[in-house]
Protein backbone atom coordinates (compact mmCIF):
# COMPACT_ATOMS: atom_id res chain seq x y z
CA UNK A 1 0.00 0.00 0.00
CA UNK A 2 1.09 3.85 -0.64
CA UNK A 3 2.53 5.37 2.44
CA UNK A 4 0.99 8.36 3.44
CA UNK A 5 4.07 10.21 3.84
CA UNK A 6 7.86 9.31 3.06
CA UNK A 7 10.45 11.35 3.91
CA UNK A 8 14.20 10.68 3.00
CA UNK A 9 17.13 12.26 3.73
CA UNK A 10 15.24 15.29 4.34
CA UNK A 11 17.58 18.41 5.92
CA UNK A 12 17.76 22.03 5.89
CA UNK A 13 20.56 23.55 8.25
CA UNK A 14 19.90 27.75 8.40
CA UNK A 15 23.26 29.88 8.57
CA UNK A 16 23.05 29.61 11.93
CA UNK A 17 23.75 25.57 12.00
CA UNK A 18 20.55 25.25 13.40
CA UNK A 19 17.40 23.53 11.84
CA UNK A 20 16.89 19.57 10.93
CA UNK A 21 18.89 17.39 9.80
CA UNK A 22 18.92 13.54 7.68
CA UNK A 23 14.95 13.37 8.87
CA UNK A 24 13.56 9.86 7.70
CA UNK A 25 10.44 8.82 8.31
CA UNK A 26 7.44 7.13 7.05
CA UNK A 27 3.30 7.52 7.58
CA UNK A 28 1.37 4.89 6.62
CA UNK A 29 -2.35 5.56 6.07
CA UNK A 30 -4.75 6.55 8.92
CA UNK A 31 -1.96 6.80 11.28
CA UNK A 32 -2.21 10.00 13.80
CA UNK A 33 1.12 10.72 14.14
CA UNK A 34 2.78 12.77 16.70
CA UNK A 35 6.22 14.58 15.77
CA UNK A 36 6.61 15.68 19.96
CA UNK A 37 10.06 17.17 20.35
CA UNK A 38 11.11 20.61 22.46
CA UNK A 39 10.52 24.60 21.35
CA UNK A 40 13.46 24.46 18.45
CA UNK A 41 13.45 20.82 17.77
CA UNK A 42 13.23 21.49 14.53
CA UNK A 43 9.28 20.46 13.78
CA UNK A 44 7.94 23.83 12.00
CA UNK A 45 11.36 23.63 9.54
CA UNK A 46 10.37 20.03 8.50
CA UNK A 47 6.80 20.77 8.47
CA UNK A 48 7.53 23.78 6.32
CA UNK A 49 9.29 21.58 3.80
CA UNK A 50 6.48 19.08 3.66
CA UNK A 51 4.03 21.79 2.46
CA UNK A 52 6.54 23.30 0.13
CA UNK A 53 6.92 26.22 2.19
CA UNK A 54 10.84 25.77 2.49
CA UNK A 55 13.02 24.07 0.18
CA UNK A 56 15.06 21.59 1.56
CA UNK A 57 19.28 21.38 0.98
CA UNK A 58 18.55 18.12 0.53
CA UNK A 59 16.00 14.72 0.40
CA UNK A 60 12.45 14.47 -0.65
CA UNK A 61 8.96 14.11 0.56
CA UNK A 62 6.63 12.28 -0.90
CA UNK A 63 2.73 12.33 -0.56
CA UNK A 64 0.87 9.25 -1.46
CA UNK A 65 3.71 8.85 -3.90
CA UNK A 66 4.23 12.88 -5.47
CA UNK A 67 6.91 14.22 -4.17
CA UNK A 68 6.28 17.39 -3.11
CA UNK A 69 9.19 19.27 -5.04
CA UNK A 70 8.97 17.43 -8.19
CA UNK A 71 5.41 17.29 -8.83
CA UNK A 72 4.23 19.80 -6.38
CA UNK A 73 0.57 19.98 -7.25
CA UNK A 74 0.01 16.49 -7.19
CA UNK A 75 1.34 16.03 -3.86
CA UNK A 76 -0.51 18.90 -2.28
CA UNK A 77 -3.94 17.59 -4.03
CA UNK A 78 -4.90 15.51 -0.97
CA UNK A 79 -3.50 18.00 2.15
CA UNK A 80 -4.68 20.19 4.55
CA UNK A 81 -2.15 22.37 6.76
CA UNK A 82 -1.78 24.26 9.56
CA UNK A 83 1.97 25.58 9.88
CA UNK A 84 2.93 28.04 12.62
CA UNK A 85 0.16 30.48 13.21
CA UNK A 86 -3.55 30.15 11.55
CA UNK A 87 -3.62 32.85 9.50
CA UNK A 88 -6.74 34.51 8.63
CA UNK A 89 -8.01 37.99 7.24
CA UNK A 90 -8.89 39.89 10.37
CA UNK A 91 -11.32 42.30 9.04
CA UNK A 92 -13.50 39.38 7.28
CA UNK A 93 -15.94 37.24 8.92
CA UNK A 94 -15.57 33.75 9.93
CA UNK A 95 -17.67 32.69 6.89
CA UNK A 96 -16.42 35.15 4.29
CA UNK A 97 -12.30 33.34 5.38
CA UNK A 98 -13.62 30.43 4.76
CA UNK A 99 -16.17 31.25 1.22
CA UNK A 100 -12.00 32.88 0.06
CA UNK A 101 -10.38 29.50 0.58
CA UNK A 102 -12.89 27.59 -0.35
CA UNK A 103 -12.15 29.47 -4.14
CA UNK A 104 -9.14 27.36 -4.15
CA UNK A 105 -10.91 24.09 -4.72
CA UNK A 106 -13.82 23.28 -7.28
CA UNK A 107 -16.91 22.14 -5.01
CA UNK A 108 -17.30 23.28 -1.37
CA UNK A 109 -20.46 24.99 -1.28
CA UNK A 110 -21.67 27.05 1.60
CA UNK A 111 -23.04 23.68 3.27
CA UNK A 112 -19.49 22.29 3.31
CA UNK A 113 -18.37 25.68 4.80
CA UNK A 114 -21.24 25.09 7.55
CA UNK A 115 -20.45 22.12 8.24
CA UNK A 116 -16.86 23.23 9.03
CA UNK A 117 -17.77 25.61 10.92
CA UNK A 118 -19.74 23.51 13.19
CA UNK A 119 -17.46 20.56 13.44
CA UNK A 120 -15.00 22.91 14.65
CA UNK A 121 -17.48 24.66 17.33
CA UNK A 122 -17.47 28.28 14.93
CA UNK A 123 -20.96 28.15 13.60
CA UNK A 124 -22.00 30.99 16.52
CA UNK A 125 -18.66 33.36 15.25
CA UNK A 126 -19.91 32.86 11.64
CA UNK A 127 -20.34 36.74 10.92
CA UNK A 128 -18.01 37.57 13.32
CA UNK A 129 -14.85 39.14 12.38
CA UNK A 130 -11.38 37.15 13.14
CA UNK A 131 -9.80 40.27 14.44
CA UNK A 132 -11.78 40.26 17.35
CA UNK A 133 -11.41 36.44 18.08
CA UNK A 134 -9.41 34.81 20.51
CA UNK A 135 -5.73 33.06 20.00
CA UNK A 136 -8.31 29.57 20.35
CA UNK A 137 -11.02 31.07 17.97
CA UNK A 138 -8.38 31.84 14.91
CA UNK A 139 -6.76 27.93 15.59
CA UNK A 140 -10.28 26.67 15.41
CA UNK A 141 -10.71 29.06 12.19
CA UNK A 142 -7.52 27.54 10.56
CA UNK A 143 -8.54 24.17 10.87
CA UNK A 144 -12.14 24.50 9.66
CA UNK A 145 -9.77 26.15 6.63
CA UNK A 146 -7.30 23.30 6.40
CA UNK A 147 -10.32 20.53 6.84
CA UNK A 148 -12.51 22.31 3.71
CA UNK A 149 -11.66 20.20 1.11
CA UNK A 150 -11.82 16.78 2.56
CA UNK A 151 -8.48 16.27 2.89
CA UNK A 152 -6.91 12.90 3.19
CA UNK A 153 -3.88 14.44 4.91
CA UNK A 154 -3.63 16.67 7.92
CA UNK A 155 -0.47 18.64 8.49
CA UNK A 156 -1.08 20.45 11.84
CA UNK A 157 1.48 21.94 13.24
CA UNK A 158 0.75 22.84 17.32
CA UNK A 159 -2.81 22.71 16.62
CA UNK A 160 -2.95 22.56 20.91
CA UNK A 161 -2.06 26.20 20.70
CA UNK A 162 -4.16 28.98 22.48
CA UNK A 163 -6.86 26.02 23.37
CA UNK A 164 -8.34 26.03 26.87
CA UNK A 165 -8.66 23.01 28.52
CA UNK A 166 -12.72 22.48 26.75
CA UNK A 167 -10.60 23.21 23.15
CA UNK A 168 -7.93 20.76 23.80
CA UNK A 169 -10.68 18.11 24.52
CA UNK A 170 -12.43 18.70 21.35
CA UNK A 171 -9.80 19.32 19.20
CA UNK A 172 -8.55 15.74 19.99
CA UNK A 173 -12.12 14.32 19.53
CA UNK A 174 -12.18 16.10 16.26
CA UNK A 175 -8.89 14.25 15.26
CA UNK A 176 -10.59 10.91 16.54
CA UNK A 177 -13.64 11.26 14.77
CA UNK A 178 -12.19 11.96 11.62
CA UNK A 179 -9.17 9.53 11.35
CA UNK A 180 -12.37 7.14 12.23
CA UNK A 181 -15.53 8.09 9.94
CA UNK A 182 -13.14 10.07 7.37
CA UNK A 183 -9.64 7.71 7.37
CA UNK A 184 -7.77 10.88 7.40
CA UNK A 185 -4.15 10.81 8.12
CA UNK A 186 -2.51 12.88 10.63
CA UNK A 187 1.01 14.56 10.97
CA UNK A 188 1.12 16.47 14.12
CA UNK A 189 3.35 18.33 15.75
CA UNK A 190 3.54 19.10 19.35
CA UNK A 191 5.01 19.85 22.59
CA UNK A 192 2.55 18.50 24.84
CA UNK A 193 3.50 15.29 25.69
CA UNK A 194 0.39 14.43 27.76
CA UNK A 195 -1.57 15.35 24.84
CA UNK A 196 0.02 13.51 22.28
CA UNK A 197 -0.06 10.24 24.38
CA UNK A 198 -3.82 10.63 24.62
CA UNK A 199 -4.04 11.54 20.52
CA UNK A 200 -1.64 9.94 18.64
CA UNK A 201 -1.40 6.17 17.33
CA UNK A 202 2.57 6.48 16.67
CA UNK A 203 5.15 8.51 17.75
CA UNK A 204 8.68 10.44 16.37
CA UNK A 205 10.90 12.11 19.27
CA UNK A 206 12.79 14.49 17.63
CA UNK A 207 15.03 16.91 19.21
CA UNK A 208 17.91 19.10 18.37
CA UNK A 209 17.22 18.47 14.75
CA UNK A 210 17.21 14.78 15.04
CA UNK A 211 14.74 12.32 14.86
CA UNK A 212 15.95 10.25 18.05
CA UNK A 213 13.27 7.50 17.31
CA UNK A 214 9.91 6.76 15.98
CA UNK A 215 7.85 3.82 17.94
CA UNK A 216 3.83 3.15 18.24
CA UNK A 217 2.27 4.61 21.49
CA UNK A 218 0.84 1.14 22.48
CA UNK A 219 4.56 -0.40 22.38
CA UNK A 220 5.71 2.49 24.17
CA UNK A 221 3.28 2.50 26.99
CA UNK A 222 3.67 -1.38 27.07
CA UNK A 223 7.39 -0.69 27.74
CA UNK A 224 7.60 2.51 29.94
CA UNK A 225 5.49 3.84 32.65
CA UNK A 226 4.54 7.12 30.72
CA UNK A 227 5.37 8.50 27.21
CA UNK A 228 7.33 11.40 29.35
CA UNK A 229 9.69 8.65 30.67
CA UNK A 230 10.25 7.45 27.25
CA UNK A 231 10.88 10.73 26.04
CA UNK A 232 13.42 11.53 28.52
CA UNK A 233 14.98 8.58 27.77
CA UNK A 234 15.41 8.65 23.79
CA UNK A 235 16.67 12.45 24.62
CA UNK A 236 19.09 11.17 27.34
CA UNK A 237 20.26 8.39 25.69
CA UNK A 238 20.31 10.41 22.15
CA UNK A 239 22.65 13.25 24.04
CA UNK A 240 24.79 10.21 24.96
CA UNK A 241 25.52 8.71 21.29
N1 LIG B 1 14.49 31.27 9.37
C1 LIG B 1 15.34 30.82 10.29
N2 LIG B 1 16.63 31.25 10.32
C2 LIG B 1 17.50 30.80 11.24
N3 LIG B 1 17.21 29.88 12.20
C3 LIG B 1 15.95 29.41 12.22
C4 LIG B 1 14.94 29.84 11.27
N4 LIG B 1 13.78 29.18 11.53
C5 LIG B 1 14.06 28.38 12.59
N5 LIG B 1 15.36 28.51 13.00
C6 LIG B 1 16.02 27.77 14.08
O1 LIG B 1 15.96 26.37 13.79
C7 LIG B 1 15.65 25.63 14.97
C8 LIG B 1 14.39 24.82 14.74
O2 LIG B 1 13.27 25.71 14.68
P1 LIG B 1 11.78 25.20 14.47
O3 LIG B 1 10.90 26.39 14.39
O4 LIG B 1 11.76 24.25 13.34
O5 LIG B 1 11.54 24.41 15.83
P2 LIG B 1 10.22 23.81 16.46
O6 LIG B 1 10.55 22.43 16.88
O7 LIG B 1 9.09 23.99 15.54
O8 LIG B 1 10.04 24.71 17.74
P3 LIG B 1 8.72 25.40 18.37
O9 LIG B 1 8.02 24.32 19.13
O10 LIG B 1 9.33 26.44 19.27
O11 LIG B 1 7.94 25.98 17.23
C9 LIG B 1 15.54 26.64 16.10
O12 LIG B 1 16.75 26.64 16.81
C10 LIG B 1 15.32 27.96 15.41
O13 LIG B 1 15.88 29.03 16.13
Amino acid sequence: MTKAIEITGLTKVYSNGRGISDLNLEIDTGDIFGFLGPNGAGKTTAMKMMAGLVKPDRGDVRIFGASVFEDYVQAMKPVGCMIETAESYPYMTANDNLKLFARFYPDIDQRRIDECLEITGMLKYKNEKSRKFSLGMKQRLGIAAAILSRPKLLVLDEPLNGLDVEGMLEMRKLIKRLSQDEGTTFFISSHLIHDVELTCNRIGVVYGGKLVNVDYTSSILSNYASLENYFVSEVDRSGRI
